[in-house]
């Protein structure tokens, strides 16, 4: 039986603004200086999501009002299937898979049907490493398997070249009934995708107009595959509404948990704090530190500012896993650069414990530990770190989740997509756009051959010849 706790997610700043006291020149007036800016910010996004671009709040009530649509064709397919596997790259994967993570049981696909409601097993392929791929395919019966091609823009490369190659096998396997087999979640206008979906009659969700990527979770990019998997897509809904809400109409740095984040954010930046470490303490949030990682540098690393000035700002996203990172990374944390700032992310109560036995014949040193549970040592390690980094002077706050709960992670996303938004605006950055990799993605269409790149072609083959490289 589900749990029905709405509590809210706590942000304890106290290790922010101890470090940030230390230091010469900040106060908290300072903190309460940067609300007029923030009030702006505040503004100038509710300005731009009126013209039209991403608007959290509608995003979330249209998504709710559709969540039938989407449990209906998950009900449906979900005990018709074996494997349920999406083909898709940044966001359209990073997302999925955090929430899966989070929130289904962590060996979801080892356990038996029975487990696991008689809900297929969930892969995201989100590479093109052609050993993984083909490994796939030669472990899956793909007559088995539904596979959902996500791709906001519907032309992305790899996307494709993923599905023409599961296209093709599932022709050859399935015959006429291949597209069956197929869920198309791509723009409702927009890219190659659509056309060959609609050719083919797929099985078709919109990503709405103006959700980028990084956003895009809580759109049918990500509540089909958690639908599918059996998590509870309207509890996490309710979570970002109510994150949502609670930042919308929350006026004051010290009471709206994303602005406090992202000012926080701004101020330690400013003061040479170029990494920002997103560092969970439970095994089901490692994937939310990678869907973290794209929001944050996608979103905020940018060579021009919103007048087209060149200022190259962004702040380099670290994931990092507690405690298994205390015994890797935490050495350079706390007496390496003075670079980063830290974001602990703890959950409360977990859904499970484990008892460590006692055992009165064993020396005092691991004797210690009998009677404890494994959370307790959990929770215990944390706080010492946060205490190891507070007397090294680093930056470190911390988000508390009551549980790790489809409520919890709801407002998590939310909580970190609105404190992105912020930010962008706090940097004078457009964080809704990725224009850094273009650069790429043209050079691979010529290297690969399409029609109308062979100039940059010629520009990459003439780079190429100049090579420093050693080869013993
Ligand atoms: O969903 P799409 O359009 O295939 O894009 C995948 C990813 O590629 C990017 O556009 C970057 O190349 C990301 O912003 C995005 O999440």
């Amino acid at each position: 039986m589900e749990d029905r706790v709405r509590a809210r997610i706590t942000i304890d700043f106290t290790g922010m603004m101890e470090s940030l006291q230390n230091q010469n020149g900040f106060s908290e007036a300072k903190l309460q200086s940067l609300q007029k800016v923030l009030d702006e910010a505040q503004t100038a996004l509710l300005i731009r999501w009126k013209a039209g671009e991403i608007d959290f709040s509608k995003l979330l009530v249209s998504m709710k009002n559709q969540l039938s649509e989407i449990s209906e064709y998950a009900n449906a397919v979900s005990s018709k299937f074996d494997n349920f596997v999406v083909l898709g790259i940044g966001g359209s994967a990073l997302g999925p898979l955090a929430v899966h993570q989070a929130l289904n049981h962590y060996y979801y696909n080892e356990l038996p049907p029975e487990k696991r409601g008689h809900r297929p097993r969930f892969y995201v392929m989100d590479n093109i490493d052609p050993v993984r791929f083909s490994e796939l395919l030669q472990m899956l019966d793909p007559s088995k398997t539904l596979f959902n091609v996500i791709s906001k823009s519907g032309n992305t490369s790899e996307t494709m070249a993923q599905f023409l190659i599961v296209r093709d096998t599932l022709r050859r396997v399935c015959g006429d009934s291949y597209a069956e087999h197929i869920v198309v979640t791509t723009d409702k206008e927009k890219g190659n995708l659509l056309p060959i979906a609609l050719t083919e009659g797929y099985q078709r969700f919109v990503i709405p107009a103006g959700i980028g990527g990084r956003f895009s979770e809580l759109t049918p990019v990500g509540l089909l595959a958690a639908a599918i998997c059996g998590i509870d897509v309207h509890r996490l809904l309710e979570g970002a509404l109510e994150m949502d809400q609670w930042i919308r109409e929350t006026q004051g740095v010290f009471s709206n948990p994303a602005q406090l984040r992202a000012a926080l954010a701004l101020l330690s930046w400013q003061k040479g704090k170029n990494i920002s470490v997103f560092m969970p303490y439970a095994d089901g949030l490692k994937t939310m530190a990678d869907w973290y990682a794209q929001l944050w540098a996608e979103s905020l690393g940018k060579r021009y500012d919103r007048q087209g000035r060149v200022v190259h700002v962004g702040q380099t996203p670290v994931k990092a896993l507690g405690v298994t990172d205390q015994h890797s990374q935490v050495q350079l944390y706390a007496e390496g650069p003075d670079d980063k700032v830290i974001t602990f992310v703890v959950v409360e109560k977990f859904k499970e414990t484990q008892e460590i036995p006692i055992d009165m014949k064993l020396p005092e040193d691991i004797r210690f530990l009998g009677g404890k549970t494994l959370d307790e040592l959990l929770w215990a390690e944390q706080k010492a770190t946060e205490y190891a980094l507070t007397l090294a002077g680093r930056q470190h706050q911390k988000i508390l989740l009551p549980r790790l709960d489809a409520y919890s992670v709801g407002q998590l996303l939310l909580l970190l997509e609105w404190e992105t938004a912020y930010m962008g605006e706090l940097l004078n950055i457009n964080a809704f756009d990725q224009p850094g990799v273009e650069e790429g993605k043209n050079g691979t269409y010529a290297l690969m051959g399409r029609n109308g790149y062979e100039a940059k072609k010629h520009e990459i083959e003439e780079y190429g010849k100049t090579r420093y490289s050693l080869n013993g």
